[in-house]
């Protein structure tokens, strides 16, 4: 049987990006991670659009835009909720998480979740390029790999 995979080569894809500002000292990190990803496995930075919103409960809306303009290979979001300055931290995660993983089935664009989730600020820092890797960067290979993986499908 056939064994079906996605590669990372970036070069010819469209990337759509949708960044959260609440939180930016750390977003605008995940952001640069992801942007570097994209850079360094061949993805023209004139291919790449970025949508900056004011926080994690406004991304999936524009992401959905984005998805279904088909404009774009795959969609990557970015934000950052911490629980310990979240007063409905479980709320505002579950309705990102549920709103981004129903774009993919609504549009068949893939839309990479990179919302961190954290209990502590510290947690969040150590994903966004320090000792627990950068999940934008992450985000933005996983974004590569499944738009060349559904192009195997097509
Ligand atoms: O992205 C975030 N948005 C947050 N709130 C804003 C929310 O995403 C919306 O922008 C706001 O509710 C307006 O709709 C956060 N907290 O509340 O702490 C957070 O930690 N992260």
């Amino acid at each position: 049987g056939h064994i079906y995979e996605g590669n990372l080569v970036g070069s010819g894809l469209k990337i759509g990006i949708v960044v959260g500002r609440f939180n930016e000292f750390i977003t605008s990190k995940l952001l640069s991670g992801a942007q570097d990803a994209l850079k360094r496995h061949g993805v023209s930075e004139e291919d790449v659009d970025i949508a900056w919103v004011p926080g994690a409960f406004e991304i999936p809306l524009v992401a959905q835009k984005m998805a279904i303009s088909k404009k774009y290979d795959a969609v990557i979001t970015l934000g950052t909720v911490i629980r310990g300055s979240t007063p409905h931290f479980d709320y505002v995660c579950n309705e990102v998480a549920k709103g981004v993983s129903r774009i993919n089935l609504d549009s068949g664009i893939p839309v990479i979740f990179g919302v961190l989730t954290t209990e502590s600020i510290e947690q969040a820092i150590e994903r966004a390029g320090t000792k627990a890797g950068n999940k934008g960067w992450d985000v933005a290979t996983g974004a590569i790999e499944m738009a060349n993986l559904l192009r195997t499908f097509e």
